[in-house]
C-alpha cells in the first residue's frame, strides 16, 4: 500500500497534553495521526493481521477473551499475559510505519505490539496493569487509536480514585514512570451502538536473563 506517515509537519511536532494523574505520568497526544491516515491504517489492519479470539485461564476455567487479539514483535520476544505465553508474530508494513512514527515522538525504542480489536461495545478490556516483569519496573507504553472513541479508564490501586480519558481516533496514549505500579487501567463494555477500534500498544520487552 503506497501511503506515508512521516510527510506531515504534524508528526515532529504533536501537540501533547499531561493528564493530571497523581503518582503517574501519563501522556494524551490528539489526533497524532490524521484522521484520513488512522482509517487506512485501521482498514489495512484489519486485513493485515491474523487476528484472533485468544482463551486465557480464568480461575481454572478456559474462557475467550471479550475481543481480537494479534501479536507481533522482534523474534526474541516472548510475552506472557493472563496466563497466555504467546510468540510474537513478525511485523507487517503498517504496523512497521507506526511503531517507527512512535518511535521518533518519543525518542524511545519499542520491538513489540500487542494489537486489539474491540469490534464493538460488547468487547473490552477489564482492569489491569502492564507490569509483566519482562517490561522492567517503569515501562513506556505507547498505545494507538484507530476507530471508535472509547473510555479509558485508571483506577488508583491505592485510593480507588477513577480517572477517564476518552481516547479519540488518531490518538496516542503514552504511559511512563510509575503509572503502573499506582494504576490499573481497562476499557469497559457499553451499550451503545458503536463502530469498531483498533488499539495497538507498543512495548518494549528485555529479554529473560
Ligand atoms: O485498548 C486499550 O486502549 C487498552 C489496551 C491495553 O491496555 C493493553 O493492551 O494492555
Ligand atoms: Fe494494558
Amino acid at each position: 500500500m503506497q501511503y506515508s506517515l512521516f510527510d506531515d509537519s504534524s508528526a515532529a511536532h504533536p501537540v501533547r497534553q499531561e493528564l493530571r494523574l497523581p503518582e503517574a505520568d501519563v501522556s494524551y497526544y490528539p489526533n497524532w495521526l490524521a484522521a484520513g491516515k488512522a482509517s487506512t491504517c485501521q482498514h489495512a489492519l484489519e486485513d493485515e493481521l491474523p487476528w484472533a479470539q485468544d482463551t486465557i485461564k480464568l480461575f481454572g476455567k478456559a474462557v475467550k477473551i471479550p475481543r481480537l487479539q494479534s501479536w507481533h514483535g522482534d523474534p526474541e520476544c516472548a510475552y506472557t499475559y493472563s496466563g497466555l505465553t504467546m510468540t510474537p508474530k513478525p511485523w507487517t508494513a503498517t504496523l512497521q510505519r507506526i511503531r517507527e512514527r512512535c518511535e521518533r515522538t518519543l525518542n524511545t525504542r519499542f520491538n513489540s505490539v500487542l494489537a486489539n480489536w474491540y469490534r464493538h461495545g460488547q468487547d473490552s478490556m477489564s482492569l489491569h496493569a502492564d507490569n509483566e516483569p519482562e517490561l522492567g519496573p517503569r515501562p513506556v507504553i505507547a498505545s494507538v487509536t484507530l476507530g471508535e472513541a472509547r473510555p479509558f479508564i485508571f483506577k488508583h490501586r491505592e485510593t480507588g480514585q477513577r480517572y477517564t480519558q476518552v481516547l479519540e481516533h488518531g490518538s496516542l496514549l503514552v504511559m511512563a514512570g510509575s503509572t503502573q505500579s499506582h494504576y490499573l487501567h481497562g476499557i469497559a463494555k457499553t451499550k451503545k451502538p458503536i463502530q469498531g477500534r483498533i488499539n495497538l500498544t507498543f512495548r518494549f520487552l528485555y529479554p529473560r536473563s
